[in-house]
Formats: structure tokens, sequence, C-alpha cells
């Protein structure tokens, strides 16, 4: 028998699973992050950080290299010459700059006191500006690129994050040798070879299959000193998911607990390598993979352009399809806000007396509740809005208290807004001719909370599979890893034999429910007025509070050395 390994990194933690080559999972583990997300002061150094920021720790990576492997080998007895491949799949983008020895330049005793030098996590939405003046101008050049990525490129992305780095601290960015996806250089600790993988490049980096990377015209209006950055600090080869990107060094080998020579995939994308994951390779098939925020794929045969869709990509999950990425950058972060900063401590109180956690406790009541029961409406713009708007600036709104309102309620209120968030997309996609006939889903939502998928099958009027796996995207890594080891080691020729094999879903579906859809369809235009109002230019008060927030934190703040 042989085994592959898969390492999910999502933003909390890194998550290992060992699977047989029919996709049954043998064993799993999951390792914290020991640093988690850096949005307040740098390690170490204490310097604070500013408002939007959120870094990382790469050291955090390889501690999972170092406990997730070997804990999984363990668990499982499985013998190290057995596993044939290794692959990973990352938040994204989520980047890095590195020196000529592909060391993180946090790593230096000189600059780890500077923020610039570190991670940027994904939902680092600090770089707006630089992002809405590269929309700006990419627009007014008349650049077709912009069409691919739903008519704007995210602040979260590669080269937003590039420019407020060389605008901020131009000597970081001077002492650049490269940047690189975090899923690019974790590949490159365990191998020793830096190759960017398609995916990343893609979605992230505004790089095309046929046309590369947007020309040197446009990285010079956008500032002259970056005329050159896709030859120099963004070179390197760019493969297709799948390939192998090198083995196991000695080092690494002995450290994960696994055999030098190992087969390692190249760097993936969570959201992407979950598509496999549940077994999907063909169009028409909706994949949400559900956490922290939702990242919806789907496969297509032809380029269509949908309205603020992340971007299209030939080759980007499954090769031979063009992949979609769409998102909401916050779902499971809205509900964690909520328990964290929003309950009242007697519901604290009753879910410790009752043994359950405040999510349950919350879920439980509010299941209780009709569609449209709680008189409430929200928008779910808690971390910006990713699809369709693409504009971190805006923020939450609810509508529609009382003084009976519970927190039950708003709770309820918050899974229907971030639903209704799912159905501007599935709108979007359908009115661009990119159809959606099922959905399925995965991640950690699916299996915390049933109301919340009862409520998305009833919004979207879709039935609703869920993955078989905790581990979704893990398992998809380990299936691309399965393609890296290649058949000849008793892996697979392609993805799609692997997915056949390994992709599993849970036989329970959840069906809509007729009078739910019905109410629920009154509900969402309600909502799609608000979505327009205060995101397409009836109301800008979002951003003007936003920006009176930032003027008065400028004054306060002493100076912060970036
Ligand atoms: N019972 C629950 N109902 C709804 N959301 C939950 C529940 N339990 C945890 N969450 C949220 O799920 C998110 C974590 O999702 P998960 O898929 O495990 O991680 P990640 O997004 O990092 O991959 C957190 O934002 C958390 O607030
Ligand atoms: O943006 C992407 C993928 O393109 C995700 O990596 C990002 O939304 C983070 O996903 P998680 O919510 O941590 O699973």
């Amino acid at each position: 028998m042989k085994y592959v390994i898969g390492i999910d990194y999502g933003t909390e933690s890194g998550r290992a699973v060992l699977v047989d080559l029919e996709g049954r999972e043998i064993a799993d583990h999951v390792t914290p992050y020991p640093h988690g997300v850096i949005d307040e002061v740098l390690p170490e150094s204490n310097v604070k950080l500013e408002q939007d920021w959120a870094l990382q720790h790469p050291r955090d990576y390889l501690e999972v290299l170092a406990t997730a492997v070997p804990a999984v080998l363990k668990k499982s007895g499985v013998n190290p010459a057995d596993v044939i491949g290794i692959g990973i799949d990352f938040t994204a983008c989520t980047m890095l700059p590195v020196d000529v020895f592909g060391e993180p330049l946090c790593f230096k005793h000189e600059v780890k006191h500077r923020p610039h030098s570190w991670v940027k996590l994904w939902k680092h939405h600090a770089a707006q500006d630089e992002a809405n003046l590269l929309n700006e101008i990419a627009k007014k050049r008349g650049e077709s690129f912009l069409l691919r990525y739903g008519g704007k490129i995210s602040s979260e992305w590669m080269i937003a994050k590039i420019w407020q780095i060389l605008n901020e601290a131009p000597d970081i960015y001077e002492q650049t040798d490269l940047f690189l996806e975090a899923t690019d250089w974790v590949v490159f600790k365990m191998t020793g070879n830096i190759v960017r993988n398609s995916c990343t490049a893609g979605y992230k980096s505004i790089w095309h299959k046929q046309e590369g990377y947007p020309n040197r015209e446009f990285f010079r209006a956008l500032d002259p000193r970056l005329e050159n950055l896709t030859e120099t600090k963004l070179r390197g080869d760019i493969v297709p998911l799948g390939t192998k990107a090198g083995e196991l060094t000695n080092e690494m080998a002995a450290m994960m607990g696994l055999l030098p020579g190992t087969a390692v995939a190249v760097g993936n994308v969570d959201a992407h390598a979950a598509v496999p994951g549940v077994g999907v390779v063909e169009p028409g098939k909706l994949v949400m993979a559900m956490g922290t925020s939702i990242c919806h794929m789907l496969l297509g045969t032809e380029e269509k352009y949908v309205e603020g869709m992340c971007g299209v990509v030939e080759d980007g999950i499954i090769p031979g399809y063009f992949g979609y990425e769409a998102g909401q950058s916050a779902v499971g972060d809205i509900f964690a806000w909520y328990v964290e900063q929003g309950v009242p401590a007697y519901v604290k109180e009753a879910a410790e007396k009752e043994g359950i956690g405040i999510h349950e406790w919350l879920e439980k009541r509010a299941a209780a509740y009709k569609p449209g029961e709680t008189g409430l409406l929200a928008l779910d713009w808690w971390n910006g809005n990713r699809s369709v708007l693409v504009d971190t600036d805006l923020t939450g709104l609810m509508v529609g208290y009382t003084l009976l309102t519970k927190p039950e309620e708003i709770y309820r209120a918050l899974l229907e807004a971030t639903a209704f968030g799912t159905r501007k997309i599935i709108d979007a996609f359908v009115e661009s001719g990119v159809k959606v006939e099922e959905i399925y889903a995965c991640g950690g939502l699916p299996q915390k909370n049933r109301l919340l998928m009862q409520i998305y099958a009833d919004v979207t009027n879709h039935p609703i599979k869920i993955a078989a796996s905790k581990q979704t995207p893990a398992v998809g890594a380990a299936m691309f890893a399965a393609v890296a080891a290649g058949k000849e080691n008793g892996g697979y020729e392609s993805i799609v034999e692997a997915a056949k094999k390994m992709g599993k879903v849970r036989d329970e579906v959840f069906k809509p429910i007729r009078e739910n859809v019905a109410i629920y369809e009154q509900l969402y235009q309600e909502y799609v007025k608000l979505h327009d109002y205060f995101g397409r230019g009836g109301n800008n008060v979002m951003k003007r509070l936003k920006s009176i927030k930032e003027n008065v934190g400028l004054k306060e703040s002493v100076n912060i050395n970036i």
C-alpha cells in the first residue's frame, strides 16, 4: 500500500492528512501557528501595526512541517518509505520578501522590527490605496487583463502588496531578491527549488498562460521603479498544478520523518485544492470552501468575464478548464467577531451551563426562527467585499433592530447575510453565462453549523453536497502529490484520475425547503437594494466613516516605523 500526505495551510493553523490512494484518511493532525495572525504588534520588537495590517511568521509554517508530518506518520504507523509524495495548499495571496538565499527578510536582525519585512497574510488590507490607483491606471490604459479579474485587482493580491512595500519601505523593497507566495516558499524550503505555481501566479499576480504578466509599460505607468518587476523580483519558472517541484532534501526529510527524495508537488491554493478534493473535475459544479472566508470555485470551458470575480485562469484549478474564483472576505470571521465581541455575558454563562460552545448555543436558538421572523437584514462586509464589488473599504451593516432583538436573532441574520453574499456571486456567474448547476461545500463551517448549511440551500435554492473530509483542501493537496509522484511510483497520471478515485462527499445532502426559498427570495431582493445603495455609490457613508477614523487615528499615532 502506498500513501500521500497533504498539508493545508489555513489562516490560523496547518492541517496535515495522510491518505491512501483510494482517498481513505488514515491520520490527520492540526498544528496551530504559534504566532497566529499578527495584526497588532510584531513579535519580539513589539512594534505596533497600523489598521488593516495582517502578517504571519514564516517560522510557523516550518513548525507545521516539523510537527504535523511526524504526527500523522506516528498516528498511522505507516512506513515513511511507503509515502510517495507530499503536496501543500495555502491561503493566498500570502506573500513574503526573501533574500538571494531564499531566507525571509524578517529573519534578519537588522530589519525584523520593520513590518514590511514580514509575511503579508491574504487578509492584509492595507494596500487598498495602491490597489485603487492600480485599477485607475489600468482602466485609463484600457488594460484587457482587468476583464479577467472582474474589472478590479484586489488589494489582497501580489502587485498591490508589493507596491505598498515599495511606497512605504523602499529600502526593504531594494533588499528583496524575490517576492514569493508563501506556498512557493514552503515548497522551496522542502526541495531547495524555487518554482512558482500557475495557480497563484494566475489568480494573484495577474499572470496569463498565453500573455504572461502585464507589460513593462503598465508597470512603468504605476511607478518607474516597478518597470522591471516581473523580470527581477517576480522572476522564475511558472509551472502547472500537479508538477513535481522537486524532492525532499536530506535536512527536511530528517526534520519531517520522511525519506529524502520523496516527491514534492508545486504549491497550490487552499480553495483550489478543495475542488478535486470533493471529486469535482467538470463544469457547472460550484465548490464553496467555507471557513474564515468563503472561496467559490467553478470550472468552465470558455473564458467569460464575470463582474467582480476574483479571476479566471486557464488550468488554474483543473488542467484543461478555465477555473473561476469568487469569494467573500469574511464569513466564519463574522460569526467569530459576534461571539467574541457581541454576545452578552448571560449567553456565555448559559452556554457554559449547557456544556456547549457559544456558536452551538446561538445556532440552537436561531434555528427555532423562521426565515424573516427576526425582522433583521445585514450586509456581510465586516472585512470588506471581495466579490462582486471588490472593495475592502466597505463595512458591516444591520437593519431592523428593536428593543426586543435577541442575540440569537442577530446571529441568524449574520448567517443569512453571508448566504445572500454567496447568492449574489452565483447570480453574477449565471448572468455572465457561466452555469451553476450543483453546489458542493467543504471547509470547517459545513461540519460545524447545520443551520448555516440549510440557510445556504434555501437562499441559493440549490441542494448542497458536503465534503466527506474535514480536511478537503489537504486531501486535494495530497491528490496533487499523487500526481507529482507519478503513475510509475504508484501515484496517478492526472488530477482527473486522482479525483475520481480519491474525492468523496457525504451521503447527506442539504435540500432547499420550498417555503423558506420563497421568503428568502423576498429578503434577498431587499439585500440587493442595500448592496447596491451602499456598495455602488448610492451612499458612500462607509468610506467616509473609515476616512474620518483614519484621519483621527493619524493625528493620534506616534511615529510608526514601517
Ligand atoms: N459552530 C460554528 N458556527 C459557525 N462558525 C463557526 C463555528 N465554529 C467555528 N466557526 C468559525 O469557523 C471559522 C474557522 O473555519 P475553519 O474552516 O475551521 O478554518 P480556516 O478558515 O482557517 O480554514 C472561524 O472563523 C470560526 O469563527
Ligand atoms: O483567497 C483565498 C484563495 O484565493 C483564500 O486563501 C483565503 O480566502 C483564505 O481562506 P480560509 O478562509 O483561511 O480558508
